[in-house]
C-alpha cells in the first residue's frame, strides 16, 4: 500500500474517475454525451484519485445542508463516486482514500458528510452510522382504492424533462424539510436529470398544485411490455403536506396499463396505506438502512442539534479522526468538551445513528452500542435524543 498515492483529481481527470467508478459497479463508461451531462455533477477539488502507476480508485463529494433535530441546517458533504479497481481491491486503497475525503472535510471546516452503501459492510469502520432506515412498498393498483376521506387534493400539472429540470428545484425548496433530509444543490439536480435522460424508460414527472402554488411533484417511469400490464417505479416524489402526497398518489393511481406501483426507499412515516380502504394494498418489500452519517466535527454537530431533559457525559470514541476522540457534557443548554466522568460511552458511528433520532439510545445500549455507566443513564439518554419525527433523507445521491 506504500505506493498508492491520493491526490485531488484535475477537471480533466474526472472523466476517467467516472469511468472507473461505473466499471466498479460493472456498468458501462458515459459516452460523450452522457459525460457533457454529467461533467457538472463533479465538483472541482473535491474528487479524489487513488494511483499506483495508473488510476486505481476514486471517491468524491458536494456541498449540500443537512437538517438535524431542532430544524437547523449544517453544511454536509454528499459523498458518492466511490470505487476502486476491481483489480486493486481489499488492499487498503479505499481506507487511503477514506481517509484522505475525511481529512480534508476536517480543513474545510465541513462537519457532516453523508453517504448511500452500497453494502453494509464497508463504511462503519471510517466513522458512517445508519442515519436513516427506509423502506420500499409495492402497491397493488386494483387493490387500492382510496378511503372516502383520503384528501382529495389540488391540479396535477404534467411537465415535459425540460420545464420538469428548469421548475422542480424551486418546488423542493419549498417543501418544508424535516429532520434526516438535505438541501438539492444543482449539480444534484443535475445528475438527476442526466440518469433520467439516458433512461430508455419514459420519464413523467408531475407538480401539485395547492392553495398557495406548487406544493409537491412527482416523477416517474412505467416499464411493460406490450400486451401486458406494466409496473410503475416512483423515482421521487416529496410533498409540502398530505393533501399533496394524497392528491399524487390518487394521480398515480390513476394511471392506466399500470399493475403495480413500485416506491422504494421512502419515508417510514408515510401513512400511503392508510389512505387505502384495504390496507394491505400496500405491500412493504423492504426496510432497511438509507443515508449513513459520518460526524466530522462531533463538537460542532452535537452544538447545532436540540438536546431535552438533563445533561449526560458522553465519551466519543474516533480513532479515525482523533481530535473527536474526547468527553462531551451534552444537555439543552449546550454542549462543551469535559474532564468529568462519562456516563456513556459510544463509537463516532454510533453516535451518528443516536444524533439523527434513526435510533433510541436503548436500543443502542441493547445491542452493546453504548455503554452506560449503570442502567440507570439508559432512560436519560432516550430522553437526551428524544425527537419528533423519525428522520429520513430522501435524496438519493
Ligand atoms: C458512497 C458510494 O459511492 S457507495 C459505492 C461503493 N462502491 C462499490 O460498491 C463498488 C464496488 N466495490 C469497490 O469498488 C471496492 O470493493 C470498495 C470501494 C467497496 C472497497 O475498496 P477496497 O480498496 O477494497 O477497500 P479496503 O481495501 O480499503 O478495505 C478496508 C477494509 O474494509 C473491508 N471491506 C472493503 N470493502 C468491503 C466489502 N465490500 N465488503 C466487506 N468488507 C469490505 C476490507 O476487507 C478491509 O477490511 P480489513 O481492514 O479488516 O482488512
Amino acid at each position: 500500500m506504500n505506493d498508492v498515492v491520493v491526490r485531488a483529481l484535475r477537471d480533466d481527470e474526472f472523466r476517467a474517475a467516472h469511468a472507473l467508478f461505473r466499471g466498479a459497479l460493472h456498468h458501462v463508461p458515459p459516452t460523450d454525451e452522457q459525460w457533457e451531462r454529467l461533467r457538472p455533477v463533479y465538483q472541482p477539488g473535491r474528487v479524489f484519485g487513488a494511483f499506483d502507476e495508473q488510476l486505481i480508485g476514486t471517491a468524491r463529494s458536494t456541498d449540500a445542508e443537512l437538517v438535524v433535530p431542532g430544524g437547523a441546517r449544517i453544511p454536509l458533504a454528499a459523498v458518492t463516486g466511490v470505487g476502486v479497481r476491481v483489480d486493486r481491491t481489499r488492499r487498503g486503497v479505499l481506507t487511503a482514500l477514506m481517509r484522505r475525503q475525511l481529512t480534508d472535510l476536517v480543513e474545510r471546516g465541513v462537519p457532516a458528510a453523508m453517504l448511500y452503501a452500497t453494502e453494509g459492510e464497508i463504511y462503519g469502520r471510517f466513522g458512517y452510522g445508519i442515519a436513516t432506515r427506509a423502506r420500499s412498498c409495492t402497491v397493488h393498483r386494483r387493490q387500492a382504492r382510496l378511503r372516502p376521506e383520503a384528501p382529495t387534493g389540488g391540479p396535477v400539472e404534467l411537465l415535459d424533462l425540460d420545464e420538469a429540470e428548469r421548475r422542480l428545484p424551486d418546488v423542493y425548496a419549498r417543501i418544508p424539510l424535516r429532520p434526516g433530509m438535505m438541501t438539492r444543490s444543482e449539480r444534484w439536480w443535475a445528475g438527476l436529470f442526466a440518469r433520467l435522460r439516458q433512461s430508455d424508460e419514459p420519464v413523467t414527472t408531475l407538480v401539485h398544485h395547492g392553495a398557495d402554488g406548487p406544493d409537491g411533484f412527482a416523477i416517474y417511469q412505467v416499464s411493460r411490455q406490450s400486451g401486458q400490464l406494466g409496473t410503475l417505479r416512483v423515482v421521487d416524489l416529496h410533498t409540502a403536506d398530505a393533501t399533496a402526497f394524497a392528491g399524487l398518489w390518487r394521480f398515480l393511481l390513476g394511471v392506466d396499463l399500470v399493475e403495480t406501483i413500485v416506491a422504494y426507499q421512502r419515508s417510514l412515516e408515510e401513512p400511503l396505506e392508510l389512505l387505502f380502504t384495504d390496507p394491505r394494498a400496500c405491500e412493504t418489500t423492504e426496510v432497511g438502512d438509507e443515508a449513513w452519517l459520518r460526524l466530522v466535527d462531533v463538537e460542532a454537530a452535537l452544538r447545532s442539534r436540540t438536546w431535552h431533559g438533563e445533561p449526560l457525559v458522553l465519551e466519543v470514541v474516533d480513532p479515525v479522526l482523533e481530535h473527536n476522540a474526547d468527553r462531551y457534557q451534552v444537555g439543552p443548554a449546550g454542549v462543551t468538551r469535559t474532564d468529568q466522568p462519562a456516563d456513556a460511552r459510544l463509537a463516532v458511528d454510533t453516535l451518528a445513528m443516536m444524533f439523527t433520532g434513526g435510533w433510541r439510545p436503548s436500543t443502542l445500549v441493547d445491542a452493546g452500542r453504548i455503554t452506560v455507566r449503570d442502567f440507570e443513564v439508559t432512560p436519560r439518554l432516550d430522553e437526551l435524543a428524544r425527537t419528533r419525527s423519525t428522520p429520513w433523507c430522501g435524496t438519493f445521491f
